[in-house]
């Protein structure tokens, strides 16, 4: 073990069980220190560059007393949900990092005295692979997210597939966002949460305590989308609410002119892949009613959902194409340990690091180059697919002027509101191999299940056809 870990202060009891005892290194205060300020730096010279300087909040690093972090810790212990417990606070390096709160709108730099709604989404995977790595042809036409899906039933991180398909929410098209946001609200798992006053009113604190009851949501939003009307509670005010709602975040969601750099990104359209999922439920029920695929992606370039997606298909080669990659740098640094430094695996996040970013050629001249450059870009589609949006509604006052803040209509009222990205630290570059299987995971569970059922109906509604044939045939 490396000598520099010797140090009896540097080591912590973690656990144990019948046989062993476990202790765990900390990292040092100027390693927790980098790190943090990695991720600063990351969303400085990358994200905001991409997504625009009014989507990217980047916090800064902050230190702490000790003392304070220690009675935080154990203040907060309570409330924390079971599943994230194993999970230890870093209470040691007194650095953190401090970031502006993301549930209240970022437009006004004073504390808002208004009521303030907040809606979160973790929208995933917009699109589906066309790289010519991909070994199952199936997923060429379903996507990650909704494969997923069915691994995640059956291993009981949710309860239920979710009718949410990415590619609805990021197509632009009005009616296959409604369906997508509406899915949310029916199976919110983490891909939706609602705030009221910072306070968490919809959405899973925990996979085992979901909140998911429309009426008491509708309870909560009545005041915000229908403010001096008595409008009847009841199944049809609940339905007239989450419309209203639905309507709200599509809007917010389309709007934007914010500038960013994600347009130096666009791909040739030989590089995009089909616009629709086929195992979406509503690509489902149009090709049943013989309806053709809606058209491509109408996201407006301005919009978040679009610069978003821009920067996901930075994984032009999909995890396939990217492996071998990965282990050519791999083997380099096996080699020349110390070249990871200048590699700049871990940071510095650069403008020279940004910059490398830009180069979309897909044409493998061999080099350890080309390999870093595709894996460096991996990993920041993969952030991409990872991060949130927060949504902040907050509703003006009848008579107010604008003042210049954003604007979103609703039936009865209006909202200022701003909308921001979270969760914008860059995935690690250890994380590839876990991804590669995974990703192997997912198909092959899908394949094996899903898919072996469908082809089965398939041949037996097949047999069908061939019987009403027969029975039509000249004899
Ligand atoms: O791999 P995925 O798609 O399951 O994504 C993981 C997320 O699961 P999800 O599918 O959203 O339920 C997962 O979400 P949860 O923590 O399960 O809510 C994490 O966001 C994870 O990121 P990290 O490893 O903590 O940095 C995510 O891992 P990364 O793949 O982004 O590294
Ligand atoms: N700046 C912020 N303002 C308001 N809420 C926040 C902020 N940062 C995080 N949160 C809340 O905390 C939750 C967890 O934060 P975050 O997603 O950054 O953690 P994470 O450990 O990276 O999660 P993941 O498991 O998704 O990778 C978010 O879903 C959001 O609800």
């Amino acid at each position: 073990m490396d000598e520099g870990k010797m140090d009896e202060n540097e080591w912590r009891y973690h656990g144990e069980g019948n046989k062993s005892l476990v202790v765990a290194h900390a990292q040092t205060s100027e390693e927790i220190f980098q790190h943090l300020q990695n991720i600063v730096d990351f969303g400085k010279n990358v994200m905001k560059e991409f997504l625009g300087e009014n989507y990217v909040h980047c916090g800064e690093v902050v230190q702490l007393p000790l003392d304070f972090v220690k009675q935080l810790c154990l203040k907060i212990q309570c409330e924390r949900p079971e599943s994230r417990c194993d999970k230890d606070l870093d209470t040691l390096s007194g650095y953190a990092l401090c970031l502006p709160n993301l549930a209240r709108l970022q437009t006004y730099q004073f504390a808002e005295r208004r009521p303030i709604l907040c809606v979160e989404i973790k929208p995933k995977c917009g699109f589906i692979p066309s790289s010519s790595d991909v070994t199952h042809e199936l997923k060429h036409r379903v996507c990650r997210y909704c494969m997923h899906q069915h691994l995640k039933v059956a291993t009981g991180k949710w309860k239920q597939i979710s009718k949410y398909c990415p590619l609805d929410l990021y197509s632009g098209n009005k009616q296959r966002m409604y369906f997508a946001l509406k899915s949310l609200l029916q199976e919110a798992q983490n891909n939706l949460k609602i705030f009221k006053n910072g306070e968490l009113i919809y959405g899973c604190k925990d996979a085992r305590s979901p909140m998911a009851d429309w009426s008491e949501l509708a309870h909560h939003l009545k005041p915000f989308f229908f403010p001096s009307n008595g409008l009847a509670s009841g199944p049809h005010c609940t339905r007239a609410v989450i419309r209203e709602l639905v309507r709200v975040i599509t809007r917010v969601l389309l709007s934007g002119s914010d500038k960013g750099r994600a347009g130096a990104l666009r791909s040739g359209p030989g590089l995009r892949g089909p616009p629709v999922c086929e195992a979406s439920p509503f690509s489902r029920s149009l090709r049943c009613q013989g309806k053709n695929t809606p058209e491509r992606s109408g996201l407006p370039k301005g919009c978040l959902l679009y610069k978003t997606l821009q920067v996901q298909m930075l994984d032009l080669l999909d995890i396939e194409g990217l492996y071998p990659l990965y282990r050519r740098v791999e083997r380099y640094l096996e080699e020349f340990p110390e070249e990871r430094k200048t590699l700049q695996i871990d940071g510095p996040y650069d403008e020279a690091f940004y910059q490398r970013l830009l180069d979309l050629s897909t044409e493998d001249d061999g080099t350890v180059a080309f390999a870093l450059t595709k894996v460096q870009q991996y990993r920041v589609a993969m952030t991409a697919k990872d991060c949130s949006i927060m949504i902040a509604l907050s509703p003006c006052l009848q008579d107010a002027s604008s003042d210049q803040r954003p604007v979103v209509p609703s039936s009865r009222s209006r909202f200022a509101f701003s909308v921001s990205v979270l969760d914008l630290d860059l995935k690690p570059y250890e994380s590839i191999p876990h991804q590669y299987k995974l990703d192997s995971k997912i198909v092959n569970y899908y394949l094996k299940t899903v898919h072996a059922k469908d082809a089965t109906v398939m041949s037996t509604r097949f047999k069908e056809s061939e019987d009403c044939t027969l029975v039509l045939h000249k004899v």
